[in-house]
């Protein structure tokens, strides 16, 4: 695991989407792993200028996206879909047909969950994985418990992720309760990681990430077994 510290919000942001860019620029065919939630927000700003400043074709590029709530369709403005669109895609030249994010509202949802690690896999897999990480220290919607092994699942959330989510929603009640989200094994499967982490509320899910028991009760401690992880964190005492 490589850590990088930053000062700030800004520069975490500014360093990621740095180093995706150069991925983009340096790679004739990426798969790129998205995240949403309010980390990477500003990380797609950056990237997004400095896509369109140098006139970077994305036609190499293809993103899966790690989850999306169920019940909310791709036109619900509290949608992972919709946040994608709005924050990334429509604001770069990358053809929407490269872009997949779970179907929330698929009829049967265990279908779904099967045909999206075979689109993955269909795709050659995922070479670089942006990640969040929650305070219970979930990844993606893996909540604490969630299996090392697993592939994309419907996931039921826990209190605490409904109560942080609650934030983009006029009231609590109307968060989703349920996830369609890749599994810690899928992610495990890509090349490599880069988990951006702002904020004091991360401290002690980086802790137990970095150093505490790799235990599915803290899904993201599966990361010490992945041989390329990149950590940028604004978080000031967090070591190696
Ligand atoms: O970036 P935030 O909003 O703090 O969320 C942290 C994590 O929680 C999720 O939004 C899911 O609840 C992840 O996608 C994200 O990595």
């Amino acid at each position: 695991m490589e850590l990088s510290k930053v000062k700030n919000y800004d520069e975490m942001s500014m360093e990621a989407a740095k180093i995706v860019f150069q991925k983009i620029v340096d790679s004739n065919r990426l798969v790129l792993g998205l995240a949403t939630g309010s980390t990477p927000e500003k990380m797609y700003e950056y990237l997004a200028d400095m896509l369109n400043k140098n006139k970077v074709d994305l036609s190499h590029v293809y993103t899966v996206n790690l989850d999306e709530y169920v019940g909310l369709s791709p036109e619900d403005e509290q949608s992972y879909h919709y946040y994608m669109r709005e924050i990334f895609f429509d604001k770069v030249d990358i053809p929407l047909e490269n872009t997949k994010l779970p179907n929330g509202v698929a009829e049967d949802l265990g279908r779904e969950t099967r045909e999206y690690d075979e689109m993955i896999e269909e795709l050659g897999g995922v070479d670089l994985q942006i990640l969040g990480i929650g305070r219970n220290a979930h990844i993606a919607f893996n909540e604490p418990g969630t299996s090392f092994e697993s592939g994309t699942h419907v996931v039921d959330l826990t209190e605490s992720t409904i109560q942080d989510n609650a934030r983009f929603f006029d009231k609590i009640e109307d968060v989703p309760v349920k996830a369609v989200s890749m599994g810690l094994g899928t992610i495990m499967n890509a090349k490599s990681i880069l988990l951006m982490a702002s904020g004091d509320g991360k401290r002690q899910a980086l802790k137990n990430m970095i150093h505490g028991e790799i235990t599915e009760e803290v899904p993201a401690s599966i990361l010490q077994r992945h041989h390329d992880v990149k950590v940028i964190t604004d978080v000031a005492d967090i070591e190696l």
